[in-house]
């Protein structure tokens, strides 16, 4: 292998020599994949496993807590993997960003389960908000240090991650009263509101708990929290306050109301915050309360219980996430919050998902104002709208008093996920008629990806070359997407998108793409073997954004930018690919669903948090990194450190800061913002000083022509 790579390193410096190609001195990627019966990263490179075993445990829901000190109710191979990548120590600084990892780590076993990845999580992945795979649990300390922390991701100190509240945080001790329980005692109450196995040794029924050990650490009540209880709860439950008060511990005000003044603490403004009392002396802990969702008085129809509800949802966390899906409602913390539900359709189809989004905004007062350019879009498809929208979200009366705009049902957002009948009938619909082979002869396999195929193919009566991805639909996982990424294709045109010719279904399974031929590959192979300089960087993002430019402006986010969705012509041609992912939302709103490939994903994606076409810059960015490094930050790393560090870290460092122009610095810069509020738009970047330094395209050829010597050299030699 040392031999080999010797020979090649001397074969790309002979060869840069020649054709003054800077060819990289290293081989390619090596991302690190374990599986989760791996038993070290030392161990990794005697063992051959490279794919992640079949889950040990096939537990789709997955019940995980976490103390202050440690996560429990893992899998037992999980658990190993978040020992082994993540310290302890960086699991306590930063439990939300384990968190992440868990639930990526979790949704890329599925897709391995459902025949989609080989891989873990190195390739993109979907994972729509009703399949969630872990349910997380944090006791009352952990909810309220996160909820009093901003952690990197958050673009608003007031925010909670929703993925890492779990609807029954409703139902935990309160934060001060959890946080005078020993962890034993704090693992009893888990093991209580944790449904589902495998988790620690449940006490018998009627057993009484053990008296709990002395407690590990002494708690010291943060000055807004304590603050905020006794300004919410003057009475009994200010004691609440006291994390050492028995009488917190025995109180019977439920334990809901606690954690309502826990939430709420992190959206109260610092000039509201007073010092809190001092604690009372610590005395030994009683039995703990018997926690709310066990108590006959703790129903959701209770009072407590539908403040607790406003209050978090005011701070974006879902109480009753399951609820809310089943109905379909926003749940009012942001301006649009559409359902897991309804997510699922409208990721498929991004007109349907414009109509119902659209719906949503349309009676929701907090809808942002759009942009110009988004307002065109809109009026763009109007018409369509109106082909398409079967149900209108509201119509008008005309009353005594004028037009009175008034609603219909359509504000209530259906669970619409479409049967596999009714996606195949959709592709009938979409696809052309007749048999492929009678057009185009396939001549030779370019590549084989997650869904299908790839041939190069000819034309009949052209002799135009192709390329056809050929997929078996029936077996396809999510066909919805497929779909998607034939109608994205067919109707928005650019010359910076893989041009989309025909498709065609054989036999209600073979599936037929018939596109452009871009006979130069994809940009991973170039920047992993060559070292492209600034300015041809320069040119590849600039064609890049005039693509994003233009889905952004028909409200379409394409959610996968990677180099591995470059496609690259020999006349240093450079087309996004890829359509699959995309959504198209309506501008102003958001979306939840965590689509993409997570060394590439934004902060707010990897979070769980509403996003929008603002992911597509971070992305963006990320590749503009792999040109000048030949990698994505964390390459190196296990998909679940890796995960974990963007959670935890936000912005990657940029290794060769020093190295780099100013214009590439700051370019960088724009788009690596973890706020994506501030993160820069299509129409700023384009407008980028750096973007002004592209050289002409033409400068990548010997580069792409080098990289498919180099590459038809390599398939020669196997
Ligand atoms: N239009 C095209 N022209 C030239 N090469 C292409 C074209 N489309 C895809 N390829 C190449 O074919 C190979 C497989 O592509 P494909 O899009 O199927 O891969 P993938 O992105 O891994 O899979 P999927 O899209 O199914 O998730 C890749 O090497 C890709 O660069």
């Amino acid at each position: 292998m040392k031999d080999a790579k010797k020979s090649l390193i001397a074969g790309e410096k002979e060869k840069r020599d020649k054709s003054k190609v800077r060819v990289r001195d290293i081989l390619g990627r090596f991302p690190r994949f374990f599986s989760p019966n791996e038993k070290s990263s030392e161990d990794s490179s005697t063992s051959s496993s490279f794919e992640i075993s079949a889950p040990y445990n096939t537990v789709h829901r997955v019940h995980v807590g976490y103390d202050g000190q440690k996560f429990s109710g893992l899998p037992q191979p999980w658990m190993d993997i978040l020992l082994r990548d993540i310290s302890e120590a960086d699991q306590k600084r930063n439990p939300t960003a384990v968190v992440t990892a868990l639930k990526f780590y979790a949704a890329s076993l599925k897709q391995q389960e459902e025949g989609r990845e080989k891989f873990l999580t190195t390739n993109s992945v979907f994972n729509n908000s009703d399949e969630e795979e872990i349910d997380v649990q944090l006791t009352g300390e952990v909810l309220q240090r996160l909820t009093m922390t901003e952690d990197p991701c958050s673009s608003s100190s007031s925010s909670i991650s929703r993925l890492d509240a779990h609807p029954s945080a409703a139902s935990l001790p309160s934060p001060s009263s959890s946080s005078s329980l020993s962890p034993a005692d704090r693992n009893d109450y888990l093991q209580l509101s944790s449904p589902a196995p495998p988790l620690p040794p449940r006490q018998k029924t009627g057993e009484r708990a053990p008296p709990p050990p002395p407690p590990a650490r002494t708690y010291k009540p943060s000055n807004g929290f304590s603050a905020h209880l006794i300004d919410q709860q003057p009475s009994s439950s200010s004691l609440a306050a006291s994390e050492s008060s028995s009488s917190t511990l025995t109180t019977t005000t439920p334990a809901a109301e606690d954690v309502i003044g826990g939430a709420a603490a992190a959206a109260v403004p610092e000039e509201k915050k007073v010092t809190a009392p001092t604690p009372a002396p610590r005395v030994p802990p009683k039995v703990p309360p018997k926690p709310a969702h066990l108590k006959a008085s703790s129903g959701l129809g209770s009072p407590s219980s539908s403040t607790l509800s406003t209050s978090l949802n005011s701070i974006g966390v879902e109480n009753d996430r399951s609820s809310s899906s089943r109905d379909g409602r926003s749940n009012g913390s942001s301006g649009i919050m559409m359902t897991s539900s309804s997510n699922a359709s409208s990721d498929t189809d991004p007109l349907a998902s414009y109509n119902k989004e659209n719906e949503a905004s349309n009676n929701n007062v907090a809808a942002a104002a759009p942009t110009p350019a988004a307002t065109a879009a809109v009026a763009s498809h109007k018409a369509h709208n109106a082909l398409n929208n079967n149900g209108a979200t509201s119509h008008l009366h005309h009353g005594e008093d004028g037009p009175v705009r008034v609603r219909s049902n359509a504000t209530k957002i259906e669970k619409t996920k479409m049967s596999d009948e009714e996606v195949l009938t959709e592709l009938r619909r979409i696809v052309n008629p007749g048999n492929p082979s009678e057009h185009y002869e396939l001549k030779k396999q370019i590549g084989v990806g997650a869904s299908g195929t790839v041939y190069i193919a000819r034309e009949n009566n052209t002799k135009e070359v192709v390329a056809v991805k050929r997929m078996a639909f029936k077996s396809q996982p999510k066909k919805e997407m497929l779909v998607t990424e034939i109608k994205v294709m067919q109707q928005y045109k650019h010359p910076n998108l893989v041009n989309y010719l025909d498709s065609y279904l054989v036999d209600t399974d073979d599936l037929w793409v018939v596109m452009d031929y871009l006979e130069g590959g994809n940009l991973t192979d170039v920047v992993v073997k060559t070292e492209l300089d600034e300015g041809q960087i320069a040119a590849v993002l600039k064609e890049c954004l005039m693509a994003l430019h233009f889905l952004h402006s028909h409200s379409i986010v394409h959610r996968d930018i990677k180099s591995d969705n470059v496609l690259l012509g020999m006349n240093g041609a450079v087309k996004l690919t890829d359509m699959g992912f995309c959504a198209q939302i309506q501008p102003g709103s958001k979306r939840d669903t965590v689509v993409g490939t997570p060394y590439w994903m934004s902060p707010e994606i990897l979070s769980k948090k509403k996003y929008n076409y603002k992911v597509d810059i971070w992305s963006l960015g990320i590749m503009a990194l792999e040109m000048i490094d030949g990698e994505p930050p964390y390459m190196r790393e296990t998909p679940m450190k890796a995960i974990f560090l963007i959670a935890q870290n936000g912005k990657p460092e940029i290794q060769r800061r020093n190295e780099l122009s100013h214009q590439l610095v700051d370019f960088l810069d724009r788009c690596l913002v973890v706020d994506p509020e501030e993160r820069a738009g299509t129409e700023e970047l384009l407008d980028h000083p750096f973007i002004r330094t592209a050289k002409p395209l033409s400068s990548l050829v010997p580069y792409i022509k080098a990289v498919k010597e180099l590459k038809e050299k390599e398939a020669r030699g196997k």
